[in-house]
């Protein structure tokens, strides 16, 4: 039965539509969270509110364990159900979990008591939260190459960002189409946009769109986001990439775009909104309006008002219109730290990229300044020569890094896929000669079937580096 619900605090229904979830009964959904709620707070050993683990790959398991586990005030970790096992021990080491929803990533061994309903208890004492509080929403970053981490959110956090969409886009309620994983900033950012502004909220796996399976929407109402690879494989078909321009905006994020990527979505006349933000600052601080988008503009757009960006100097001085240097961010929606550690009381928090302001104010995104090469004194920045690289159309993926070498100090190498068998490095050496600077073309050229991307298209620069080792 909907009523007498447990979790009627959280006021789950007031302001929502009835099918705010598409394809989900919300009686149906306040059974589940009601389920999960009890399940979470029936441990009489409980002192301090649990910390969760959420590793659930069913979209509206997952989202009603969310909520029920926000009902609980426990710390909610959440966790891609696809790591593996260095990755989960790593994650148990650093939270020492209290309950497991979703699928236990384990094998199931003694150690770890097993209950019935799926709830796992990791262990009977519970730590304490630490100075992070116990209301908050740890959101991992990082996996493919090296630790990860849980970037601190709250829901103020994260509702700020949602505020800053809504004014930035002049939207009351947000309707989501998501197909991006839930537990991810990106797609954790279209629920809470859709569930705290009373829009509506469907959920398709990546997989089916690709195959060409629409769902039933009317996607004039819906904001989608894609992955800057996933608008490329959806484009390859006409029938998609039309559908795919009748959306109020395809917000585009996660990894930088390149120029025939936004080309190609610009013949489709689709109202894309290439955008700029991490999890750190709860997705997109930084957006591209589709109106300017389709009048030829490449850059990531203004700064949403809940956010402020400076480009500062390596000193921390404020540069000019034009000048590249470090993306600096103060926004209320930036995370409270890495748990389990706050960041402490410095208002701007540094990030890795470069860029620089145009004289309209619009941000222009460079690269990594990690990313950086110096080769013989001068500075490439892999973006702008993969850009190139891909503008010749004899590749099918590139990325480029900095190969260590005694006389220039690195080489700029790329690692590629050929466009097809045809493709040689004589072809692509003379395809350059007249678009990039001599010092800026790769001396280096490793061929590779697929080059190490996760899920969200981000390319694994540390293999990279070992794969180019390999063939040295
Ligand atoms: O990858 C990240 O860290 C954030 C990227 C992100 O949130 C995003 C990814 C794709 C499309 C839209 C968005 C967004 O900022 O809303």
């Amino acid at each position: 039965m909907a009523t007498n619900l447990t979790v009627n605090i959280l006021d789950i229904k007031s302001g929502l539509p009835d099918n705010w979830l598409i394809g989900c009964d919300s009686r149906e959904f306040a059974r589940i969270v009601d389920r999960v709620f009890l399940e979470i707070t029936q441990n009489p050993a409980q002192k301090t509110p649990p910390k969760i683990c959420l590793a659930e790959p069913e979209p509206v398991q997952f989202l009603a364990s969310f909520t029920a586990a926000r009902a609980a005030k426990g710390p909610i970790f959440l966790c891609n159900p696809n790591w593996v096992k260095p990755e989960w021990e790593q994650v148990f080491d650093l939270v020492q979990p209290d309950i497991f929803l979703g699928q236990y990533p384990l094998p199931k061994n003694s150690h770890i008591p097993v209950r019935q309903g799926g709830l796992r208890l990791y262990s009977r004492e519970f730590h304490s939260s630490g100075k992070s509080g116990f209301d908050t929403i740890m959101i991992p970053t990082g996996g493919s190459s090296g630790k990860i981490r849980f970037a601190i959110h709250t829901w103020e956090t994260l509702t700020a960002s949602v505020q800053g969409f809504q004014q930035y886009f002049q939207v009351d309620q947000i309707n989501s189409f998501c197909v991006l994983p839930l537990y991810h900033v990106s797609g954790l950012m279209q629920f809470m946009r859709s569930f705290t502004t009373g829009g509506k909220l469907a959920i398709q796996p990546f997989k089916e769109l690709e195959t060409g399976k629409k769902s039933d929407i009317e996607p004039e109402e819906f904001f989608i986001s894609l992955v800057p690879t996933q608008l490329q494989r959806l484009l390859q078909n006409p029938d998609t990439a039309n559908w795919l321009g009748r959306f109020r905006a395809v917000l585009l994020g996660g990894a930088p775009a390149w120029s025939e990527l936004l080309e190609t979505a610009r013949n489709y006349q689709i109202k894309l909104a290439p955008s700029y933000g991490m999890t750190e600052t709860a997705s997109q601080i930084a957006t591209l309006k589709p109106q300017d988008f389709l009048a030829g503009n490449n850059s990531s757009g203004k700064i949403l008002p809940h956010a402020k960006i400076t480009i500062r100097s390596a000193k921390g001085d404020i540069l000019c219109d034009n000048q590249i240097g470090n993306i600096v961010v103060n926004a209320k929606s930036l995370a409270l730290g890495y748990y389990p550690k706050n960041f402490g009381d410095s208002e701007y928090f540094q990030l890795d990229d470069l860029g620089f302001f145009d004289k309209n104010n619009y941000l222009n995104i460079v690269g990594r300044s990690s990313d950086k090469i110096i080769t013989g004194g001068e500075n490439v920045f892999p973006a702008e020569v993969e850009a190139v690289v891909r503008s010749t159309n004899l590749v099918a993926d590139i990325a480029v890094i900095g190969l260590p070498d005694k006389d220039w100090g690195q080489v700029v190498t790329a690692i590629y896929v050929p466009a097809n068998s045809e493709v040689t490095v004589k072809n692509l050496q003379a395809a350059l000669e007249d678009k990039l600077s001599k010092f800026k073309r790769p001396k280096y050229w490793v061929i590779v079937e697929q080059l190490p991307r996760n899920s969200q298209g981000k390319v694994n620069r540390e293999k990279l580096q070992e794969i180019a080792l390999k063939y040295q």
